[in-house]
């Protein structure tokens, strides 16, 4: 589970995260929404420990980033939204490399590495330099990597971005399976039939502020609208959709 007890971030002086606290379960996929410039990235990177928060705590698994920074990565796969792949290397290599970062070696390497392989279909892709990859190719293999450890948690920020039918599909697959196996799986995105489908349980942010929380059928319910897109609007930019006979 990532519990995330009241936490605040500024940049310039600016206040772009206020005092938010929401939990990630177990087992469970977690859907946050915002406007651009809500503040999704900038908590994402607070709980995968590249930003540091102001104030409050976050844990991942019971470890706080903040200070045990290597403790959390053991157990956090994490895919960001305009990460640079080494484009030298091929997929193998890469991510050969990173499984060892993680202290995998030996025939647990190797199972590791062929598990990724499969679930991802990267096979056609595994001898390949990275150079020159499409955007669903990055995709997978940044995927791959975030998973080459089987870690507990998973952080994704707007993993559909500029992803086709095919890759979206195998993308959710794989999701499917990881909430299957316990995983808590958190992810950004403005694909509103993407989160409908997806998700367990959407968090809705505004101005830094978590302003909706619930199952897309409660977040219509309390809104009164009648898709999760529409709520959405209504929750983050205050304007609530008319219901049928409303007067307004
Ligand atoms: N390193 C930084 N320095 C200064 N300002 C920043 C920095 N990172 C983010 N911000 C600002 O913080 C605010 C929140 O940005 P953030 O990227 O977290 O939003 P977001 O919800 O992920 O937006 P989007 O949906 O557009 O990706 C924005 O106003 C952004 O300009």
């Amino acid at each position: 589970m990532i519990q995330v007890q009241g936490i605040s971030k500024s940049f310039a002086g600016q206040r772009v995260l206020r005092e938010l606290s929401f939990e990630v379960p177990d087992a469970r996929i977690t859907a946050l929404l915002g406007a651009n410039g809500a503040g999704k990235t900038s908590c994402l990177r607070i709980l995968c420990g590249l930003l540091r928060a102001e104030g409050g705590q976050v844990l991942v698994g019971g470890v706080d980033p903040a200070l045990d920074p290597q403790g959390v990565r053991r157990q956090l796969g994490v895919v960001g939204d305009r990460e640079g792949l080494y484009e030298r290397l091929t997929v193998a290599e890469y991510l050969d490399i990173f499984a060892r970062m993680q202290g995998l070696s030996g025939g647990a390497l190797k199972s590791a590495l062929a598990s990724v392989c499969e679930e991802l279909e990267l096979q056609s892709l595994w001898k390949r330099r990275m150079g020159g990859f499409s955007q669903g190719e990055r995709m997978k293999v940044s995927l791959a990597r975030a998973l080459v450890h089987q870690p507990k948690h998973l952080i994704l920020d707007e993993p559909t971005r500029g992803l086709d039918v095919l890759a979206v599909r195998l993308l959710r697959r794989t999701l499917l399976r990881l909430r299957s196996a316990g995983t808590a799986i958190l992810f950004s995105s403005h694909v509103m039939p993407e989160v409908a489908e997806l998700s367990d349980r959407v968090l809705v942010m505004s101005q830094g502020r978590i302003v909706g929380r619930g199952s897309p059928d409660e977040l219509i319910a309390e809104t009164g609208c009648g898709n999760l897109e529409d709520s959405f609007v209504a929750l983050a930019y205050g304007e609530r959709t008319p219901v049928a006979g409303e007067v307004v």
